[in-house]
């Protein structure tokens, strides 16, 4: 499979709409690989794109997909306990997958005690040891070039600053082939301490899927034009690729400035 780099983009009148084309991308490919493979490995990110999943617990959705079949997994996690309100995979749980069936033991957050002894660089490693485990149990295949697992699709959004993950502009991270999982701690966005997906990894999915909805500072919007139409590798997101779609979706106001 070749990767690609040709980023497709749909704009959305409002948070709603993008939110409804969000939860028919993610059922869709559900039902695909649900059929094609019996399993359906997702990645989420913190922040916005929770709520917008929302439309994934209403009907038909949260009666027809397999949640039984989802594995849920992190593109990054801040290093908190599972309890404080900063940590995304509470966010997820309390706002998502608490509310649908997907069993216990296929969600993957962080290290429960490493979390909450804000040992991040620890947190990364045993992120990654429980990656390379489920490729060893055949949760997750290696992508072709036999370097790095492969998730079904990944579901982030970006920050104002042109982030993804916690990969962020001027920070070293975004440079990091050699690992599955790495660590930073001085991030610029509360809070300091996290662990993130690196990039060949984020890269290797099959789909990945970006949300930006800008809040009216215009930064967002700012962003996304400095990535369509410059380019600007700056921008970790602009970095984004995937093996067989990289789709982008825009909020009228993200997409203002293209
Ligand atoms: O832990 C985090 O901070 C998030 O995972 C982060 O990577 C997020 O996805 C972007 O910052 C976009 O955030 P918004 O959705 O709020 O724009």
């Amino acid at each position: 499979m070749a990767e690609t780099t040709q980023r497709k983009r749909e704009v959305f009148a409002n948070k709603n709409e993008l939110s409804v084309a969000l939860a028919k991308y993610t059922a869709h490919l559900s039902a695909k690989f649900c059929k094609e493979k019996g399993i359906f490995t997702v990645v989420l990110s913190g922040c916005g794109l929770i709520d917008w999943l929302g439309k994934l617990l209403e009907s038909p959705y949260k009666e027809s997909v397999e949640w039984s079949k989802w594995h849920v997994f992190w593109v990054d996690e801040r290093v908190c306990s599972h309890e404080d309100q900063n940590s995304n995979y509470k966010l997820a749980m309390d706002g998502f997958i608490s509310k649908v069936g997907i069993p216990k033991e296929n969600i993957y957050a962080i290290d429960k005690q490493c979390a909450v002894d804000g040992d991040a660089e620890r947190c990364a490693t045993l992120y990654e040891e429980w990656l390379r485990n489920l490729v060893k149990e055949k949760i997750l295949p290696l992508c072709p070039n036999g370097q790095y697992p492969q998730f079904d699709l990944q579901l982030q959004g970006m920050g104002p600053d042109g982030h993804m993950a916690s990969l962020f502009p001027e920070r070293p991270q975004i440079k990091v082939t050699d690992k599955w999982v790495t660590h930073i701690t001085d991030s610029p966005k509360p809070p300091p301490r996290r662990i993130t997906l690196t990039l060949p990894v984020i890269n290797s999915s099959l789909y990945n899927l970006m949300a930006v909805c800008d809040d009216h500072t215009d930064q967002c919007a700012r962003s996304i034009a400095d990535i369509f139409k410059n380019n600007n590798l700056a921008l970790p997101a602009a970095h984004l690729t995937a093996q067989v779609e990289q789709m982008w979706y825009l909020d009228k106001a993200a997409a203002s400035l293209l």
